[in-house]
């Protein structure tokens, strides 16, 4: 009580005067300096109250004015760009800068590895050293071949270890001339209550003036450096949850150099029609005819096939080929709703490919009333004599083989719903429903149709069936010479020392020795250019047509429709540079993986309790 009363009269003291109340609220802190002003130094500020007071009330006019005015010519005088660290813009950006000269002369940068500091915003730093690795010449990757081992993968790693750096703008303001203009850019963190601060970052990007083309431009040309850097290559973006919130997002996630077309083993009339069908949809006039005819500009293909047979590789090089980019959605993935599921469909640009690989694998994909596990699958399928039938392919909606009718046999799918919140009808209402979006190219992968709902599979929704199959001769064949074929790009001109190797593995000395170095006699005479020309060309039709017999031989044995691609790609990987010992030793290999696959199949029969041992 008594401190009470104390600390009441120090207050009423402290604020003895209206003056000095008033130069409080003006200079906080006012009453603490004037009391020590007068104990120490015996100056009472009150004295000169009115000069005190016209200086706070010029400081605070002031201020206010400077925000003003400054809030005034940001608003009308300058234009502004602001630039998110979650979309795409911030990389190209940042990428631009990183190449400009000019960050080699600041003092003031941001040293990386990576562009960004979003995490899961993928910038391919990786990749384009990949592309390096890649783009050595004949001549360096001969060199490389001679050198052992141990020289070579010193090279590289310590290569590896250092990853390329990138300098970026720091935090705060930098100024910089841009086409005869001054722009400015600031890199901010801005304070938010996130826990994800980082993902608060934000690039805003300013010109003198109201017209902001010139940033329009620096924008356009960013994109262009980073687009070009890509050049051909296929870039894939993957559905995925943003950190920062429960939303999704499509995110980059990595490029390819594409897949030639020829590289993937079908049959040509598929293939053919396949690539056929997809032109067909994208060419000039068709979006117009779909609306003519009011029917939805969309088309869906489903690959259905084995595991390893080929259904992603012939999406890739398809891609590749028509230089789509490629939208990777699992519908697996956890906390995916279907909120998730419009907004991630609706962010799908206008052309692309929508891949959503092995939809079996979600429950809502499932077909109704249907058991989920078969006695027996076509991947197990051990038996050369129950080979699959030969590749077929289905348009508008033919289901697949075997593919079960929906239990109330329409297009009303029950609705099944996955843990994690989406439900077939969703699925379908995305896939096509009224606000879906258009323009897109849907490829669903799948090792099962047969279990896939009837409703997934109906015209509108799948447009065209193309089922992979088993290795047959023919494939075995084309699998055994992409491994050991001259790739075209070296056609022309050369045979490089590897595949003179190869050549020298697949003749007898004597012929191999001709071949590549020319033989004794006529090596003492120098070749002329086309006459030099022309002998490689002969050494690479006698290679290819040894190859093309070797295959033949290879093809013989090993059994048809038992293995996969995948599995035949494998083991000739095994023997790369060694063509004849690959067809040796395949006997011991297929013994061996019939083993496997015979001990696989007789436990899952275990399990299914069809027979017991
Ligand atoms: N038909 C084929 N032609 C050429 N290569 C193939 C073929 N099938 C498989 N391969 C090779 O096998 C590997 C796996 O192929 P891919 O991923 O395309 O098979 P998939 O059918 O999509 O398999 P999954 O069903 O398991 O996803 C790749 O390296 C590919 O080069």
């Amino acid at each position: 009580m008594a401190s009470n009363q104390s600390h009441t009269a120090s207050a009423k003291v402290e604020f003895s005067t209206p003056e000095a109340a008033i130069l409080e609220i003006l200079l906080p802190g006012y009453t603490f300096v004037s009391g020590l002003l007068l104990s120490y130094l015996h100056i009472d500020l009150a004295a000169y109250f009115q000069y005190i007071v016209l200086l706070a009330v010029v400081v605070v006019a002031s201020q206010y004015l400077w925000r003003y005015v400054s809030n005034w010519f940001e608003k009308y005088l300058v234009s502004t760009a602001e630039l998110r660290l979650d979309d795409e813009i911030f990389n190209y950006l940042m990428y631009w800068w990183s190449r400009q000269p000019r960050i080699k002369r600041t003092n003031r940068f941001m040293a990386g590895v990576r562009l960004n500091s979003y995490w899961s915003v993928h910038d391919d730093s990786d990749d384009e050293e990949f592309d390096d690795e890649d783009k050595m010449s004949d001549d360096e990757q001969d060199s490389i071949r001679t050198e052992s081992f141990d020289e070579y993968w010193k090279q590289i790693i310590n290569r590896d270890k250092y990853k390329r750096m990138r300098f970026t703008p720091s935090q705060g303001r930098h100024y910089f001339w841009y086409q005869g203009r001054l722009l400015m850019l600031d890199r901010r963190y801005e304070q938010t209550q996130s826990r994800w601060l980082l993902n608060n970052e934000k690039l805003y990007l300013s010109c003198l003036g109201r017209d902001p083309s010139v940033i329009h431009r620096l924008l356009a040309e960013a994109q262009r450096t980073y687009v070009e850097r890509d050049g051909s290559r296929t870039i894939i973006y993957r559905g995925q949850r943003c950190p920062s919130s429960s939303t999704f997002d499509w995110n980059r996630c990595m490029s390819r150099l594409p897949r030639p077309l020829d590289t993937v083993i079908l049959d040509e009339t598929q293939k053919r029609a396949f690539l056929n069908d997809i032109e067909e949809y994208l060419k000039r006039g068709t979006a117009a005819w779909y609306a003519e005819h009011g029917i939805p500009y969309r088309r869906g293909y489903l690959l259905s096939g084995p595991p390893g047979t080929g259904k992603s590789s012939l999406c890739f090089a398809v891609a590749g080929r028509l230089g789509l980019k490629i939208y990777l959605l699992s519908l697996s993935s956890r906390n995916l709703d279907e909120d998730n599921l419009w907004s991630l469909f609706s962010a799908l640009p206008r052309r692309c490919i929508l891949l959503v690989e092995d939809v079996d694998a979600s429950d809502i994909t499932h077909s109704r009333g249907r058991s989920m596990t078969k006695p027996l699958d076509h991947t197990d399928n051990d038996d050369p004599d129950d080979a699959r039938t030969p590749p077929t392919q289905t348009h508008n909606n033919m289901p697949p083989t075997g593919a079960p009718a929906g239990q109330n046999g329409g297009d009303k799918p029950t609705d099944k719903t996955a843990s994690e919140g989406i439900t077939l009808s969703s699925l379908l209402n995305v896939l096509d429903g009224v606000a879906a979006s258009e323009g897109r190219i849907l490829v669903m992968t799948t090792n099962h149709p047969e279990k896939l709902d009837e409703a997934l599979l109906r015209a509108g929704r799948i447009d065209m069936h193309i089922e992979f199959r088993l290795a047959m001769p023919e494939d075995i064949q084309q699998l055994y010479k992409s491994i050991y074929s001259i790739s075209k790009s070296d056609r022309p001109h050369k045979v490089t020392r590897r595949q003179n190797g190869r050549l020298n593995s697949t003749q007898s000395q004597t012929e191999a020795r001709n071949l590549s170095h020319g033989s004794d006699a006529k090596s003492m005479i120098p070749e002329s250019e086309e006459t030099q020309a022309l002998n490689n060309q002969a050494r690479i039709e006698r290679l290819e047509s040894r190859i093309a017999s070797l295959a033949e031989d290879f093809a013989s044995l090993v059994p048809s429709g038992v293995f996969s691609p995948a599995e035949i790609q494998g083991y000739l990987l095994k023997h790369k540079d060694r063509p004849e010992r690959a067809i040796e030793q395949v006997k011991d290999w297929v013994t061996e993986e019939r083993k496997k696959k015979n001990a696989k199949l007789a436990a899952k029969l275990e399990a299914q309790g069809i027979v017991k041992t």
